[in-house]
Parts: structure tokens; sequence; C-alpha cells
């Protein structure tokens, strides 16, 4: 079964306990959390602090998506603060290597985003290092944009490299996923969806996570 990720960028922050809660019911896999730092991308959204409140409202694993300059700054800080994946985009730090091994050295997973400009050739020779690709399918910084569709060959290239390679790699897909094209997405390799305002924003965030779920 596919695994859903709801991202919180879309949620009510007022009332972020009960937005967990709804996804929790309708049977989420993680909580995505997309941390943004005016920088790297020209949103801002919230850290470690915020992270480490909401970590004793659910029991579903933490997805911390970093899109931060120089994320080998905060590894420490946002493992401590309850992440159980951290992902680092390939294109926010000069030494992608190590960043991942301050990642696994912390005993957590560890994933790399890539920005829908940039080739999968530029994490061949750290495959073997990492337990996801999360293929950003729109321009990161915000929710609610539209899903690139050329984005679609970088997924099934991926998935090829993956199976050809025998590695042990999950493809994450974020970015413009809604219920009319999540099927097609996953038939492409996708074994999670990154879903925000597709759930978020609809009247019932519960029924539609078990929505996504079924596809
Ligand atoms: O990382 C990001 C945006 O930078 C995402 O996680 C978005 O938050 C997904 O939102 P939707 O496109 O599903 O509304
Ligand atoms: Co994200």
């Amino acid at each position: 079964m596919i695994k859903i990720a709801p991202s919180i960028l879309s949620a009510d922050f007022s009332n972020l306990k009960d937005e967990l809660k709804k996804v929790e019911e309708g049977g989420a896999d993680f909580i995505h959390l997309d941390i943004m730092d005016g920088n790297f991308v020209p949103n801002i959204t919230f850290g470690p602090p915020v992270i480490k409140r909401i970590r004793n409202v659910t029991k579903l694993p933490f997805d911390a998506h970093l899109m931060i300059e120089n994320p080998e700054r905060y590894i420490d800080d946002f493992v401590d603060a309850g992440a159980d994946i951290i992902t680092v985009h390939e294109e926010s730090t000069r030494h992608l290597h190590r960043t991942i091994q301050s990642i696994k050295n912390r005993g957590i997973r560890a994933g790399v985003a890539l920005n829908p400009s940039t080739p999968l050739n530029n994490i061949e020779y750290i495959m073997e290092y990492i337990d996801m690709v999360l293929i950003m399918t729109v321009n990161p910084g915000f929710g609610g944009q539209s899903f690139i569709s050329s984005m679609k060959r970088k997924i099934s290239d991926l998935k090829d490299i993956i199976d050809k390679r025998k590695l042990n790699i999950e493809i994450q897909v974020d970015g413009g996923i809604k219920l009319d094209n999540a099927r097609e997405i996953a038939n492409l390799g996708a074994e999670i969806l990154v879903v925000g305002s597709g759930i978020f924003a609809a009247e019932d965030p519960t029924e539609e996570t078990k929505k996504f779920k079924n596809i």
C-alpha cells in the first residue's frame, strides 16, 4: 500500500494538535515537516522548538524536509527535537556525503531531495548511503503549486536506477499531488506521497487521508 505523508504546511497552525490527530485517524504513515529558512527558499516556516512540542501529540514518525542552507549546522537539533527521517537538499550543502553521515550517525534515516532542475546524476555516488530520495515536483518554498509534469520521467528513471543497482531506497514525491494524479505517480515508482493542500485544505482531512491511502 502507498505511504502517505501529510505536510502540515497547509494545516491550521493555530490548532496543530487537532490537525495531526485528524490525519493520524485517516491512516497517515508519516507527518511531513517542511522547514524553510527564507534563504534556500523564499519562505520561512518553523524549526526544532515547534517539532519538540508536537512530538508528544502523535505517534506518527516525523519526516523533516529541510529547505535550509547548510543543513549540517542543524542536524543534531532536529534529531533532538524528534525527527525520524531527515531529508536535506542536494543543492543546499557543499558536503552532502558528510551531512548524510552525520544524520546516519544519529541513528535515524537519511533522505536527499532534488529540486526539479537537479539531475539524478548528482546523487549517483552517494546513493548507497541513503534511505530515501525525495523528488520535488514543484519548486520548493510553497504549498498549493501545480505538479511539474516533466518530473514523471525523473521518477521512473530513478525507479530504474534503484532497481538496476538493487538499492534499498524509497522514492518520495512532493508537490502538487492530488487525488486525480496520485495513482499515476505511484505507478511510476513513488512509494511515499507527500500531500499538503490536497489533505489540509479539504473539508475533512481524515476522510481525504483515507482516500489517498486507497488510491
Ligand atoms: O516541500 C514542500 C513545498 O516546498 C511541500 O511539502 C509542500 O508543502 C506540498 O504541498 P502541496 O503541493 O501538496 O500543497
Ligand atoms: Co516538503
